[in-house]
């Protein structure tokens, strides 16, 4: 990983900064878990201590915006006032669309770059700063750019990481056998590192996180360019690993399947701030806001009449379902909790409906984890159209009443493995 990795991560190594952000109109299971967060700080020697604590995180890039006429140095906020847990055998999966800013918080998890303000603790932190030698046996990182050297083979990466971790001589041939049999490797153990699929390559950085059961694993988008095979056999080694253990993960993806195979709790970020936070079911069932109806139409019955007619009926049985998007074949309703007050009386309405207006299949089920993340990530969209709009103006006033100016872009650049 290439840093030291410390029992805190705190801006400034041994100040914490405070963060300016106020936590307003926050969501309650978000300010739950930022009181969670206070007692873990305020309580070193409980019993229940989670693996990681990340507390008021904020991370600011300068940036350069190349203008029409002139540049101009501006602050991007990356992270806001990020707080969260992460309890012993739990796997958080950090959800959210591109920028939100998952990589950044991985990045300050993992000691890659440091807090502007906040901090995080792990693995056997106390209240008071110290260094410990041993990173590796406290953290595994897979990050989202793949750390391999293209001329070594996947079995010598094995053996590196092994010695790296200080696993003992005769140990290592055994966890190795384990890891590869665990993840169908054996028939690429000699190839280098470059002539290795982009699947296989997260296979292998994957391992490589897992080798030597660290007390905390970071996995940035760790399935990306996997097969359906492959993932399942990650995620099913993934739920071994931390199920009931001493252990957590943190895991950042953007396969809501991957989420619901492995995670315990997810929490959605968006513009840099936590939106929620909470088990799957529950966040379903909190955001998800009723359920969803597909009606696949036969061939024949795609005529307008015919479609403004049972339009009429799906109306008549759910009168605020509101329609989304329609193909030829297909009638997608988002249908509001307070339109099903039975679901049974509501099978029996549909059952009778798909009778009388032959259509070929129907799917009535409740909101997916899915359609909950993306009413988070509207909201994304909608700061960026706004920041969009507020910057061009401000560009324009700026034209008008400034100087050039000229700034270095030193910390710009996202340190990758
Ligand atoms: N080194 C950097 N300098 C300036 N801005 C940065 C830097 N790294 C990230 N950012 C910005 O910070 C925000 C968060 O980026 P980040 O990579 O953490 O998002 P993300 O949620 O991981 O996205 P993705 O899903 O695409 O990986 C984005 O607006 C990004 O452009």
């Amino acid at each position: 990983m290439g840093v030291l990795f410390c029992c805190r991560i705190s801006s400034g190594k041994t100040k914490v900064h405070r963060n300016p952000d106020e936590s307003d109109n926050e969501d309650e299971d978000v300010q739950a878990e930022r009181t969670r967060v206070k007692e873990a700080l305020s309580c070193q020697t409980c019993e229940e201590k989670p693996v990681v604590v990340v507390s008021s995180l904020r991370k600011e890039y300068s940036t350069r915006h190349d203008g029409f006429i002139l540049n101009t140095k501006k602050k991007k906020v990356a992270t806001r006032n990020i707080s969260l847990c992460v309890r012993k055998g739990e796997v958080l999966g950090l959800l959210g669309p591109n920028g939100a800013g998952k990589t950044t918080t991985m990045y300050m998890l993992a000691g890659e770059t440091e807090p502007t303000a906040g901090q995080v603790l792990m693995g056997d932190y106390c209240t008071e700063f110290r260094q410990v030698d041993s990173t590796l046996e406290y953290i595994g990182y897979c990050p989202q750019v793949n750390p391999l050297w293209p001329k070594i083979t996947l079995q010598e990466h094995l053996e590196i990481y092994a010695s790296i971790k200080g696993l003992g001589q005769n140990e290592v041939a055994g966890i190795i056998k384990r890891v590869v049999n665990a993840l169908e490797l054996k028939e690429h153990l000699k190839k280098k590192a470059k002539n290795l699929s982009a699947g296989i390559k997260r296979k292998l950085c994957f391992a490589l996180s897992m080798l030597g059961n660290p007390q905390i694993v970071l996995l940035d988008e760790p399935s990306t360019g996997m097969d359906p095979k492959a993932k399942q056999r990650m995620w099913r080694a993934i739920r071994a690993a931390f199920k009931n253990r001493q252990r957590g993960a943190i895991l950042t993806t953007h396969y809501m399947e991957e989420a619901e195979a492995v995670c315990d709790r997810v929490a959605i970020m968006v513009s840099g701030q936590l939106r929620c936070i909470g088990s799957i079911q529950h966040l379903k069932g909190k955001y998800g806001r009723g359920y969803s109806l597909e009606v696949k139409l036969r061939e024949e019955m795609t005529g307008l009449r015919e479609v403004a007619l049972l339009h009429k009926e799906i109306l008549r049985i759910f009168p605020h379902a509101v329609r989304q998007e329609s193909f030829a074949t297909l009638m997608v309703y988002k249908i509001p909790m307070e339109d099903v007050k039975s679901l049974s009386e509501s099978f029996s309405q549909l059952e009778k409906a798909k009778d009388s207006f032959h259509f070929e299949e129907y799917s009535f089920s409740q909101s997916t984890l899915e359609q909950v993340f993306m009413e988070f990530a509207k909201e994304q969209e909608n700061d960026e159209e706004e920041i969009g709009s507020l910057s061009t103006t401000f560009q324009w006033q700026r034209l008008q009443q400034d100087e050039p100016v000229s700034t270095p872009h030193s910390d710009s650049i996202v340190h990758q493995l």
